[in-house]
């Protein structure tokens, strides 16, 4: 156990319709990043929105130990006074990321550049997690790290004393390298320069941007180049954190799966690298629309509203809409169960690295409910029942990822069995307040033994 409690196992049993308003908490990815670039910046940050899950909240924790001051005004509401690039100090214990990669890799980026030596660690799953993809690039800047074997925390990272600026192509589509090696970059003289060949979540360049730093964004190809000028003076920042995509696709998935549903879901986050489930949810049929868009903070909004959709049909996702869409790939394959043919999710490999191997963890817990999954290494398909609808009654292994917990208990909200999920203890790290709202949507979940 490594959320800091004992297991508590969950079901979720068949629901009756789900209707009114989701009002899901700040996003998780940007909340990260306020917190980080606040730390950087020279003053006090102010912070509207965030995400008060585990995951940020060690975030928080780890921009205090550097010597950055952290306050909790109220709900959402907190500062953060930084201060300035290369200004971190040397913590004076371990860092622990909990359960959070993004937590972990963004703030190794953030302190690879200063003197300063740190060691960082996490719960289970996060030191079964991959960290040489952060380390090669940060060894270009004159970082050292010295981990477990295979690269794995705990690790320690003595950050470069005369750093260099990188020019570096990540080898997979992802936001972490990106942002680690922008981080570094921010304290090294001279352009930092990360290429990549898919573009993948690009909050990290809009906030440097809002804090003053000098990036330039190419386009080339399906993919990106972003250049940043080192070494800017931070400014700080008034930051209204947008709802989370990641967090709507729960309450949205699970109304167009169950019956005589209709969900409203305001001020979502629509980020166009971060959007994919809902615009592959419309391909597949779903009575899913957008209202009301809007711009807030310098990103889109719409409030969302689905209804039930009995005549989804199975679909191939297009895999270059993988990154902007991998998180929602556990809960797709659930709404992939109850429509008609299958779906084939390919190109996912990275799913096999995220907090557990989310291919495998999927495809075991549908399988268990009765639901035909097959499996490659970057890939899996699910034969949709349609019309049939999924039996259920699976006792399901969350693997200490929040994901697949929440997955598996909206299935249980649609299946005809009861659906049990061993610990429903890690949705706190993105999403604390999910069996809370789903239960006024109308769901119920029961403590299991
Ligand atoms: O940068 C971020 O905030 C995130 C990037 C993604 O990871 P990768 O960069 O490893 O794809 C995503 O899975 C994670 O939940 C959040
Ligand atoms: C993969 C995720 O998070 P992280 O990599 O930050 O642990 C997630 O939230 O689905």
């Amino acid at each position: 156990m490594s959320h800091g409690g004992p297991a508590r196992p969950l079901a979720a049993r068949k629901s009756g319709p789900l209707t009114g308003v989701a009002d899901v908490p700040g996003d998780k990815s940007v909340s990260h990043r306020a917190l980080i670039l606040g730390a950087l910046a020279v003053g006090e940050t102010k912070i509207t929105g965030l995400l008060e899950g585990q995951d940020v909240i060690d975030t928080g924790r780890a921009m205090t130990a550097f010597g950055a001051e952290v306050v909790r005004h109220g709900e959402g509401a907190w500062s953060v006074h930084g201060v300035g690039t290369g200004g971190f100090a040397e913590p004076a214990d371990v860092i622990d990321c909990g359960n959070s990669g993004t937590g972990v890799r963004l703030v190794m980026g953030a302190m690879a550049t200063t003197p300063i030596t740190a060691t960082f660690t996490g719960d289970a799953s996060l030191r079964a997690r991959p960290m040489a993809r952060i380390t090669e690039p940060l060894s270009m800047f004159g970082a050292r790290a010295v981990g477990r074997s295979g690269g794995r925390l705990p690790m320690t990272i003595v950050g470069a004393a005369d750093p260099i600026p990188a020019d570096y192509a990540t080898p997979v589509p992802s936001a972490q390298i990106k942002s680690a090696i922008l981080l570094a970059g921010l304290n090294a003289p001279g352009q930092t320069v990360v290429t990549e060949a898919e573009t993948s979540r690009d909050h990290t360049e809009r906030m440097l941007a809002g804090f003053g730093a000098s990036v330039e964004v190419e386009e080339i190809g399906a993919g990106r180049r972003v250049i940043l000028t080192g070494q800017p003076e931070l400014r700080p920042q008034t930051i209204a954190v947008p709802r989370d995509p990641s967090s709507a696709a729960f309450p949205v998935c699970a109304a167009l799966i169950v019956p005589g549903s209709n969900v409203s879901v305001p001020g979502i986050g629509l980020n166009p690298t971060r959007a994919g489930l809902f615009e592959t949810l419309r391909d597949m049929g779903a009575d899913l629309t957008y209202e009301n868009a809007r711009e807030e903070g310098g990103e889109p909004v719409a409030d969302l509203r689905a209804r039930f959709s009995p005549d989804m049909k199975g679909i191939d996702v297009p895999p270059a809409r993988a990154a902007s869409m991998i998180d929602e790939y556990p809960i797709l394959s659930v709404v992939a169960a109850f429509a008609e043919g299958r779906t084939e999710m390919r190109g996912v490999k990275e799913l096999r690295v995220k907090e557990c191997d989310r291919i495998d963890a999927m495809a075991t817990g549908l399988r268990d409910a009765g639901v035909t999954v097959e499996e490659g290494e970057d890939w899996f398909a699910v034969d949709g029942r349609g019309p049939e609808g999924v039996p259920g009654g699976a006792k399901v292994t969350a693997r200490l990822d929040h994901r697949i917990a929440m997955s598996f208990l909206i299935l249980g909200m649609a299946a005809k069995e009861a659906v049990t999920v061993d610990d429903a203890g890690p949705i706190s790290t993105s999403f604390p307040i999910f069996e809370a709202l789903m239960s006024r949507l109308g769901a119920s979940f029961e403590d299991a033994a």
